[in-house]
Parts: C-alpha cells; structure tokens; sequence
C-alpha cells in the first residue's frame, strides 16, 4: 500500500499533478522517497518543469539536495532542462536552508570529516601535482590559466599584495608579473614553507613570506591593494571566517578575490555557493562579479589519474572579482 502511494507520488510530480501531490502528502506518502530509477518526486517534478508540484514538495519537508545515481539534484534536473521558475525556486530554497541550517550542520561535520590535519601531515610535489599524505590533491597544474587570470584582477589596481596559501606556487609567479611594491605570502605548511625557501622566494626583493596559518598571523599583517585566497583542508566556515577580516586587510579601493571551488563536483550546489558568498561578502560591503572562464579543454580525464578527489568537475569556472560597494557603485 505504501509502495503503491509513493509510485503514484511520482507519477503524480512528472504529470504536474498538485492537487494529486497535495492529497498524498496528506494521506502520509513519503516526500523524500527514491523511486526504482533512484529518483525522487522532487527531481521528476523538476525535470518536467513542474513549478507548483516543486513548492508543495517543498514545503512538505522534501530534501532540496538529494542525489540522484548520477550525483544529480533537482536544481540540476530543472537547470539541464531550461526550467526557470523550478528552478529558482530550488535555488532560493538551497540558499535560505545553507544560510540557516548550514552554519549548524557544517560545525557538525567539521570534527570528522577531513583525513586528518593537512597540515601535519607529508605533501608530496611533482611536476603537475602537490599532493597530500591520502592522494588528494592539494594543487594541480591544470589550474595555471585560473591563476594567472586571479593575479591579473587583483594585480589590477598596483601596489601592496597579499597572497593566502603558495601551493605550487602558480598565483605568486603571476603576481610577480606585475612587479607588486610589496608581496605578502602567509603560508601554513612546513613541507611547502621549505621548498619556497629553496627555490628562492624567502629571498625575493619585493616578497615577504610569513609563515603560520593565516588565522594566527592575521593580526600581524598590513592592508593591500590586491587580496587571493586559496587555502586546503579548511571549510566554508573558514573562508566565512577570512572574509570578517576584510574590512582591515583590504584598502578601501582594493580588489580581492579567492579560489572558488565551492561544491565543484555538482553544478547546482556551485550555484548555490556562488550566491551564497556572494550575498555573505555583500553584507560585509563588497559586491561580487563572477567572470566565467571556459575550463573544460584543460580537464581531460588523465589529468586526474592518480588523484584520489575529483574536486572539478564542471565545464566553467566563475572567477570572483571582489571590491567594496561604495567603489564599484
Ligand atoms: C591550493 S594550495 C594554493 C595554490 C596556489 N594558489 C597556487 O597558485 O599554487 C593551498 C595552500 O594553502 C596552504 N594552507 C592550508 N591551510 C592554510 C592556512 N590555514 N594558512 C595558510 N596557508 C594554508 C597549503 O599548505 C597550500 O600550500
């Protein structure tokens, strides 16, 4: 009986059925129920465009972010198929839910969910990867294009620099491009500490490398012109964390910006993300461009071979061009 009410749930979200849908929810049928093909109501309501059967399956308590076989969600379901209204109200639904309850749920996750401390842990560097201790990968080469066009936003108004995490070290050689007065590396990693030393950067004129985690040498640190961050082995709550620092790090007219790999494996949650910092930096002052930059000619499947964490996935990359509200008005 309860099979035959959650078979008829589905047929009743692809037909667009609501007042079908609304009686069932009432008679007990289970909203968040996965269908033989792994879907659920909500991601065939989706899928047909079905913007009333989405709300009421909504607010029935439907998961927004279920996962189909193919790691898709509804969002992606109503965004493959052009449906704008589904769609918007699955992206307004993604948002308040990561905004309210996200805080919580991911304070909750930060105990378990890394492979350790990154940071104590071995890196390992070759030619196109630096690696972790668990095969993850911390930088890869493949990123070089992005780099370079992070280093030309925050280079664009001249003068002091400061760049969060060196990694293999791709944003800082395009930085040096633009001969910056000043340019400020903090970098927490003693493995990658040293190898900057090595290879020169401890010694460069214009470079001042200080190294710790960017949360405890915050305090000593100036304000620039230009600001990136990209960290590894940290959480969304830490880059929420950086951004409360803005208002001292980042001149008045400076320009800042951050690697933005949020939720990269799904194009729907990238979505969701991207507003989502965007509106937390707005309520710090700043607006955000996101500058789409075509990724997928650099991502052949061989680039990952040996990389245990597929973190990219999707074909663009918006690239966030920060700057205070009063300047960009
Ligand atoms: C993704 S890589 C940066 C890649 C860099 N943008 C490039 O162009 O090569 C991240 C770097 O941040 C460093 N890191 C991780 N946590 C940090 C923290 N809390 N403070 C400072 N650096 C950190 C890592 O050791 C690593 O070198």
């Amino acid at each position: 009986m309860a099979e035959d009410e959650q078979r008829l749930l589905c047929e009743a979200a692809t037909n667009g059925d609501t007042e079908k849908v609304q009686t069932l929810i009432a008679s007990g049928a289970d909203v968040s129920y996965f269908d033989h093909d792994g879907f659920t109501p909500l991601m065939l309501a989706a899928k047909h465009g079905h913007a009333d059967v989405v709300k009421t399956l909504l607010d029935a308590g439907a998961p927004w972010n279920a996962l189909s076989p193919t790691n898709l969600s509804a969002g992606d379901f109503a965004m493959d198929s052009g449906h704008q209204d589904a769609f918007d109200i699955l992206l307004n639904t993604g948002i308040q839910a990561e905004l309210i309850l996200g805080t919580i749920a991911r304070k909750e996750n930060k105990i378990g969910d890394l492979d350790g401390d990154y940071l104590e842990d071995r890196v390992s560097f070759s030619e196109d990867k630096l690696m972790d201790a668990n095969s993850k990968a911390v930088m890869m080469a493949w990123e070089k294009p992005l780099m370079e066009a992070h280093a030309k936003a925050i280079c664009s108004r001249g003068g002091h620099i400061l760049n969060i995490g060196f990694g293999m070290g791709l944003v800082d050689t395009a930085i040096q491009q633009y001969s910056p007065a000043t340019h400020t590396i903090v970098e927490a990693h003693p493995e990658v500490y040293e190898r900057m030393r090595l290879s020169g950067w401890t010694e460069k004129e214009n470079v001042k490398v200080v190294f710790g985690k960017w949360q405890d040498v915050v305090h000593q640190l100036d304000s620039y012109d230009g600001i990136f961050f990209d960290t590894y082995g940290e959480y969304y709550e830490d880059l929420r964390e950086f951004h409360q620092h803005l208002p001292s790090l980042l001149k008045p007219e400076g320009i800042y910006s951050f690697f933005n790999g949020l939720c990269g494996g799904n194009a729907f949650f990238h979505v969701v993300y991207c507003q989502l910092v965007s509106l937390e930096l707005e309520s710090l002052g700043y607006s955000t461009q996101l500058i789409p930059l075509p990724v997928k000619d650099c991502l052949g499947e061989e680039v990952w071979e040996g990389v245990k964490h597929k973190y990219w996935q999707l074909d663009t990359y918006y690239l966030p061009v920060c700057e205070s509200l009063e300047e960009s008005e």
